[in-house]
């Protein structure tokens, strides 16, 4: 699967007291990187892959991840991951942010059953790739077919990665 044909990126600066609410990107994969400076706060909080169908329903505990912001790491997760992130409560917070969107993807979702069927004849490595980027882990229910909420396939969702400074 390729994300290469739409890449959105600013760097944010947090001054105190900013709180990015509860959200999910318009992106398929989300790089965010920490520039710096010296501050303290601005954790982010995971809550979970759903679909848009299942973008407001409760948090599983194995779900809740919170990840404290370390200068020169970056964190990559995938745009459909509600998170948000906390008041940085001193000091200057920038980050830089990569929202990398794929049009083949997003046009394959408008056909939901080709797509799964596509997916189905792809090699395992891809396969494990689509079949990631559409899940949602929501138990016990399904959108519109058996495999589109995959509890299983969801939970390995934040990379976190360190640059050589
Ligand atoms: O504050 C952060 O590091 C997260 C920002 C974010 O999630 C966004 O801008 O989409
Ligand atoms: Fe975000």
């Amino acid at each position: 699967m390729e994300i290469d044909d739409s890449l959105e990126s600013t760097v944010k600066v947090f001054r105190s007291l900013v709180l990015l609410g509860f959200h999910v990107d318009d992106s398929e994969v989300t790089l965010n990187v920490c520039l710096g400076k010296q501050f303290s706060g601005g954790d982010l909080f995971f809550r979970g892959v759903r679909c848009d169908k299942h973008v407001n329903t409760e948090t599983q505990t194995v779900e809740i991840l919170d990840y404290s912001h370390i200068p020169g790491h970056a964190v990559l997760h995938r745009g459909r991951h509600r998170h948000g992130a906390r008041a940085t409560t001193s000091g200057q917070r920038f980050n830089l942010l990569l929202w990398c969107r794929s049009s083949v993807y997003r046009e394959l979702r408008k056909y939901q059953k080709g797509f799964l069927k596509l997916v189905w004849r792809m090699p395992t490595r891809e396969k494990r790739t689509a079949a990631c980027l559409n899940s949602c882990y929501q138990t016990g229910t399904t959108e519109e077919g058996r495999e589109t909420c995959n509890p299983s396939l969801s939970r390995l969702q934040v990379f976190v990665c360190e640059f050589v400074k």
